[in-house]
């Protein structure tokens, strides 16, 4: 008999398929101290939480027979996905059981900002009827501006067309042919944030999007624009919002979702321009359902020998072939991950290389590693080594790998191709026996890199002094350049700088380097 704790509540309907399972036994307790909970997770195989219960390293370490945990959702916030993997227990979540949901509480965001529904509520509950204070707008003919066109943002756009609204949406992997082909406009942020009526996020909190909507981008917006937040608190910087709808370059704000939750003490609910509701994105009887639904399958398959649906972390490999693997693991993410910070346009293809060592291994985990790395720059924790392929292919992205008699004279190789609308780009990167990853090279350039800490990547025409130029720039900035590498095509040609810096480059030193002569491009990252 399977035991399988449930420490959130849950919909009763949902874990159905747990409740009649002949060989399963459910506990189900949403009100457990921290103390009984490290108790009863140490008799059962399986545990299925929402966002309450926190799966930390220690709740995991007081598990020994767990071998799955499910998150009735999509964020996994709350659960330590590398302690799960590190011991070997598979996380699972409910990526699209409440997309309609959240997409339908966007709407009902957007028409209650529009009508200011809930502060005419409120007057009549306090006896009194307003009707001058109120007069609203109506959404057709206006635009709504669409910052993320993942699952829900493309549901939302869905539904504001159904409103007759203008829909212009910007994504990084959305490009002109796969908008038009969904009915929208596509747009750059800064187009997005100019024309916008009603600008609403829908990415995933992760570093890029942290704050994307701050005080600048506020200021490129129309005067009267209102914003909506049912993603994540932190896409939008709080203060700035409070001050522009203080002032009226805001006309309101819709939020589900805040910095730090609860939020029931917060200056924004003091704005009467400010509608907000306690994360309900996804409260509604369907969508609890089918994420508790969803889970349950995947738990039960799991512990019966099958194969999950949506599983978060990396899925059991033989022990023989993570040995060969698991060296190359943080090379090919690195690859990865400095390609997709160097890459102008939208991606299409993905192309990896396999040579010398890697030549008759499974190098697919390899692959999945890579593409996560090319991927997370967007999407952060969302994109994971089992759900890269899916998301890339989500995406319109198609991904090859290849095995290639290529070495360049290294024992191993792994090169990194990828194509967006703009450009083709390349990495590859070896591992060098006792002395850990290389970059060898980078588009048609050999370098010698430690794809390690603060790099600035730079690419100029080779002529005198431009490499002085750089070098006394940053020394001005304080910041020391610990190694360089320079390749160029022929003299006087195109030619790519890469510098390891001991620090990050911070306030107009980037924009101070790409305005030096003969400097086309400067890219920054932290691997
Ligand atoms: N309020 C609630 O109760 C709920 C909130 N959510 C949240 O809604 C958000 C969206 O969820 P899904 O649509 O399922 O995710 P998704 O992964 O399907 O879509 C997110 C999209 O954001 C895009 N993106 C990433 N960085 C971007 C940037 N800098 N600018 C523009 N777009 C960017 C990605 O390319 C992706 O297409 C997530 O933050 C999720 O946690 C999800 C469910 C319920
Ligand atoms: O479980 C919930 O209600 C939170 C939903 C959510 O924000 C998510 O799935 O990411």
């Amino acid at each position: 008999m399977y035991r399988v704790l449930i420490s959130d509540p849950l919909s009763e309907d949902g874990i159905k398929p747990l409740l009649e399972a002949a060989d399963v036994e459910t506990i189900v307790d949403p009100s457990m101290s921290h103390e009984q909970l490290l108790e009863a997770v140490g008799s059962v195989d399986a545990m299925i939480v929402r966002s309450q219960t926190q799966v930390t390293r220690e709740v995991i370490e007081h598990a020994p027979h767990l071998k799955i945990i499910g998150r009735a959702g999509v964020g996994v916030d709350n659960i330590d996905v590398e302690a799960a993997t590190e011991n070997g227990i598979v996380v699972v979540n409910a990526p699209d059981g409440n997309t309609i949901s959240t997409a339908e509480h966007t709407m009902a965001m957007l028409m209650s900002l529009a009508r200011n529904i809930p502060q005419a509520y409120h007057q009549l509950q306090q006896k009194r009827w307003e009707r001058k204070k109120f007069v609203g707008v109506e959404l057709k003919d206006k635009v709504i501006g669409i910052v993320g066109f993942g699952r829900i943002g493309r549901e939302v756009a869905q539904r504001a067309k159904g409103h007759r609204m203008k829909v212009i949406a910007f994504d990084p992997f959305l490009n002109e042919e796969k908008a038009e082909k969904a009915g929208v406009k596509h747009g750059t942020l800064e187009e997005v944030l100019q024309q916008a009526d009603f600008l609403t996020v829908h990415t995933p909190l992760i570093d890029k999007t942290k704050h994307l909507i701050n005080e600048e981008a506020i200021q490129k917006m129309k005067t009267g624009a209102r914003i909506l937040n049912c993603a994540r608190g932190g896409i939008i910087e709080e203060n700035a919002l409070y001050e522009a709808v203080k002032s009226g370059k805001i006309a309101g704000a819709a939020l589900d979702v805040f910095e730090e939750e609860p939020a029931t003490d917060h200056p924004l609910l003091s704005l009467p321009e400010v509608i907000a509701t306690p994360h309900l994105g996804a409260s509604t009887i369907e969508a609890q359902e089918n994420v508790a639904t969803d889970v349950s399958y995947d738990i039960i398959e799991l512990l019966r020998g099958g194969t999950v649906r949506n599983p978060v972390n990396l899925p059991a490999v033989s022990s023989e072939m993570m040995e060969k693997l698991s060296p190359y693991f943080k090379l090919s993410e690195q690859l990865g991950v400095f390609l997709s910070r160097v890459v102008a346009g939208t991606l299409e293809r993905v192309q990896v290389y396999y040579s010398g060592d890697l030549l008759d291994v499974d190098t697919m985990p390899l692959t999945r590693i890579a593409v996560k790395g090319i991927l997370k720059r967007h999407l952060g924790s969302r994109v994971n080594d089992v759900n890269a392929f899916k998301t890339a292919a989500d995406k319109g992205i198609t991904i090859n790998e290849q095995k290639s008699t290529s070495t360049q004279g290294f024992t191993n190789l792994i090169t990194v191709e990828i194509e967006s609308d703009q450009e083709t780009r390349t990495i590859a990167g070896t591992l060098l026996n006792g002395l850990g990853t290389r970059i060898v090279q980078f588009d048609h350039y050999s370098i010698d890199v430690v794809p390690e800490g603060h790099l600035i990547v730079i690419r100029h025409t080779d002529q005198p002094g431009a490499i002085g130029r750089v070098g006394s720039l940053l020394a001005e900035h304080q910041v020391n350049i610990a190694t360089m590498q320079v390749g160029r095509t022929n003299e006087g040609g195109e030619a790519v700088m890469v510098l390891s810096v001991d620090k990050e480059i911070e306030g107009d030193c980037h924009e101070k380097l790409a305005d030096i002569a003969d400097i086309s491009q400067v890219q920054c990252l932290t691997l």
